[in-house]
């Protein structure tokens, strides 16, 4: 099966599936971007949580409840005694905030999931939390890394596809995927390199594709055209049963991802004008488009 049959993004050419990354903070606007999808009008949209997922965390929440509390109290004019009992009362107000944390953090993913969907018009949208090891902004611990995704798959949101990294602990990545085959979401197995180019390629690819994940992404940075070169001809050369998503990195990656769909890798990831990259050497676009002409 292809990728755009997996994902169910038809298409009459033969180029790839276009991804764009969805890179939004906590004070960054929605609206401009989805406004540019639909000019620019991509194949699907990943949504990189981990710009905005970490601010939601329970320690930032706290903080933010208990911040607000001392503030209440600070414009207020009480005794000394008054004063003790009410930081006395913000105490146990913790204790009250972390027992109800899980359900505010189901409700937290809930509206952070259902705003990207609301706001982007339809648009197919792949799970991606990256993680600070693998190149991406996330801080989460594994085990928060994997609560977070399986919450998300949980809430009831249409993903067309979950990323889901490698390198977490086994246990940990076999959870997320088994709450992903419920919800019947495919698994994007990715892997990251953002130093090298693994001399051991064709083992790795091969290595990921022995999971039960539906489709293998593999992004990492060449040293020389030499490397970008292995990395196509393995794209080629590998014999995989699931789709395959391969990139080269930086300035001397970019061609792999104009040329890397005659090697089999069926998605490149390239940003909307005027937005911001999650990678480097990501095109835009209109490069994109201008250099299959
Ligand atoms: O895995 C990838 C590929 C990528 O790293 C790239 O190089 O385009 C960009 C990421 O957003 C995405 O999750």
């Amino acid at each position: 099966m292809t990728l755009r049959e997996l994902l169910n993004i038809p298409s009459s050419t033969n180029k790839p599936i276009i991804a764009v990354p969805l890179t939004l903070g906590p004070t960054d606007k929605i609206s401009p971007f989805a406004q540019k999808l639909q000019q620019q009008n991509p194949d699907i949209v990943e949504w990189r949580a981990d710009y905005i997922a970490d601010d939601f965390s329970q320690a930032v929440m706290w903080q933010q409840v208990k911040a607000g509390a001392q503030s209440e109290l600070a414009q207020k004019d009480v005794s000394a005694m008054t004063e003790a009992k009410m930081l006395s009362e913000i105490d146990n107000a913790k204790q009250e905030f972390m027992a109800n944390w899980p359900q505010i953090n189901v409700q937290i993913i809930k509206e952070l999931t259902g705003t990207v969907f609301n706001s982007i018009g339809g648009f197919p949208v792949l799970l991606t939390y990256r993680t600070v090891a693998q190149g991406g902004r996330g801080e989460m611990s594994p085990t928060e890394y994997a609560t977070f995704m399986i919450t998300a798959l949980h809430s009831g949101f249409p993903f067309a596809a979950v990323d889901v990294e490698y390198t977490l602990d086994e246990p940990l990545r076999q959870s997320i995927m088994d709450a992903a085959n419920k919800a019947n979401i495919p698994v994007l197995l990715s892997y990251h390199d953002f130093e090298s180019t693994p001399k051991n390629l064709p083992a790795l690819i091969s290595d990921m594709a022995d999971t039960s994940a539906d489709i293998i992404k593999l992004a990492v940075m060449p040293e020389s055209e030499k490397d970008v070169d292995y990395l196509l001809q393995t794209t080629k050369n590998v014999n995989i049963s699931q789709p395959l998503i391969t990139m080269s990195m930086g300035e001397i990656g970019k061609s792999s991802r104009i040329e890397g769909y005659e090697y089999g890798s069926e998605m490149t990831f390239a940003v909307l004008d005027g937005t911001q990259g999650s990678a480097p050497g990501q095109l835009t676009i209109n490069e994109l488009l201008q250099a299959w002409q």
